[in-house]
């Protein structure tokens, strides 16, 4: 592979992004500009190449909130990936953020643009996982979960798998801790049925009848009503006790944020309202991995790069991540601890498939459910507009998402 070019000089006009910038005789009365940074030496932000740059500059000096090693690279909307990528496909080192900061939960290592073709490693031995407590949450759309909330020995975040139906049961949960009471085994959810005021054991769910869970069928009906007319998928004879499972990456601005930039939410709101409805009971399986991964500092960085005119990949790129930067042998561990290890998977992306079966094919994908975007179904409460429509066409054409763009080619 040959070296990227890193010599060029700044050619502002092409970045779009930053104003002509002022000779540097000039540059005193150009109250726009904050003053230029003073670097010490080789370190902070600056690379060794500082020196080499301002050269190349002509002595221009740039403003404080330009990158002083950006190159003449066009950052511009229809630019296309090579242009972007540089020599071979590699982004020449000096477009990078100095730092790559590795996301906390152990990831996959540095891939190209295209996941699906450099599937995830898979972790040698998968993360030891813990439930530490459970709760029965009534949720707005009158379906009951139980959220379960896991700690491991890998990260110190607060994974949770969201459990549907009545069936499925934390083995760490419910394994009996030395010296606890029955109160404290119901204080940290390891009971059976349900919880009612002056219940005194556990394991026998002495309550009365009208009170215990509702029964599948019952709890179904309000959240059949969330996305009005979506089918529910029927599971084929051979996997109707197969849980459905989705495993979904946290993400602030789709859930939280009311983001159109992606269709996360959509998603979740989605799977929960499917497995509320199969008879088979479900698992969302929640893991903290902000933005494939990256955290979210960093990917609202990735959203300015995109309003800048890059994709979703070539943002990650740039700012010195892979395209995805997640893991799944928490995923894999949290279904084992849950007693679901043949699931139907809901999903597009091939590389979750791969990765959520462990090393060892500890759990088994028997079917996959694909994740088709309400709007693209004419079905109403999807997530619309343009970002969002570049957004998924960039998870097909790039990462290889198993998702038939639509025939018309309109996305959103
Ligand atoms: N870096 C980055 N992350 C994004 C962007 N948009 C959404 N995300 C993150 O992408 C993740 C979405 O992951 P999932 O919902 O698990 O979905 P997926 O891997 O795309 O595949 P599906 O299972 O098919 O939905 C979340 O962590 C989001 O925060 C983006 O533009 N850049």
């Amino acid at each position: 592979m040959s070296a990227p070019e890193t010599t060029r000089s700044l050619d502002t006009s092409s970045l779009g992004l930053i104003p002509e910038p002022p000779k540097k005789d000039s540059s005193d009365s150009m109250s726009i500009y904050s003053p230029q940074p003073k670097v010490a030496g080789n370190g902070g932000y600056f690379s060794g190449s500082n020196l080499d740059i301002d050269q190349s500059m002509n002595s221009i000096t740039p403003p404080a909130h330009a990158s002083p090693t950006l190159p003449a690279m066009n950052l511009m909307p229809h630019s296309n990936s090579t242009m972007l990528l540089g020599v071979e496909g590699q982004i020449p080192p000096s477009i990078l953020s100095p730092a790559f900061t590795p996301p906390t939960t152990p990831s996959t290592p540095l891939m190209g643009p295209v996941a699906s073709k450099n599937p995830p490693k898979l972790m040698e031995k998968l993360p030891k996982v813990n439930c530490i407590v459970r709760a029965r949450i009534p949720t707005t759309t009158g379906t009951e979960i139980f959220l379960h909330l896991y700690q491991n020995n890998i990260d110190n975040k607060e994974h949770l798998a969201i459990v549907f139906g009545n069936k499925i049961r934390s083995k760490s949960l419910d394994a009996p801790r030395e010296g606890e009471t029955e109160l404290d085994r119901m204080i940290r959810g390891a009971y059976t049925g349900r919880l009612f005021p002056g219940r005194t054991s556990s394991r026998v769910d002495d309550s009365p009848k009208s009170s215990r869970v509702p029964s599948r069928a019952a709890s179904s009906t309000s959240l059949s009503n969330m996305a009005p007319t979506t089918q529910l998928t029927t599971p084929a004879s051979n996997t109707r006790n197969t849980p459905l499972v989705r495993i979904h990456s946290e993400c602030y601005t789709g859930e939280i944020a009311w983001s159109a930039r992606c269709d996360c939410g959509e998603q979740l709101d989605e799977a929960a309202r499917l497995m509320s409805l199969d008879p088979a009971g479900g698992v969302v399986v929640y893991l903290r991995q902000e933005g494939r991964g990256i955290g979210l500092g960093e990917k609202l960085k990735a959203y300015n790069l995109q309003d800048l005119g890059n994709d979703t990949v070539q943002a990650n790129l740039i700012l010195r991540h892979p395209a995805d930067a997640r893991s799944y042998g928490l995923a894999t561990a949290i279904l084992m601890d849950l007693e679901s290890v043949n699931i139907r998977l809901l999903t597009n992306n091939p590389d979750k498939v791969a990765a959520v079966e462990g090393p060892g094919k500890e759990v088994k994908v028997v079917e996959r459910v694909p994740m088709i975007p309400l709007a693209w179904q004419n079905l109403k409460g999807g997530v619309t507009g343009k970002e969002v429509g570049d957004y998924l066409r960039t998870k097909i054409t790039q990462m290889g998402h198993m998702l038939d763009l639509p025939a018309d080619g309109k996305l959103m």
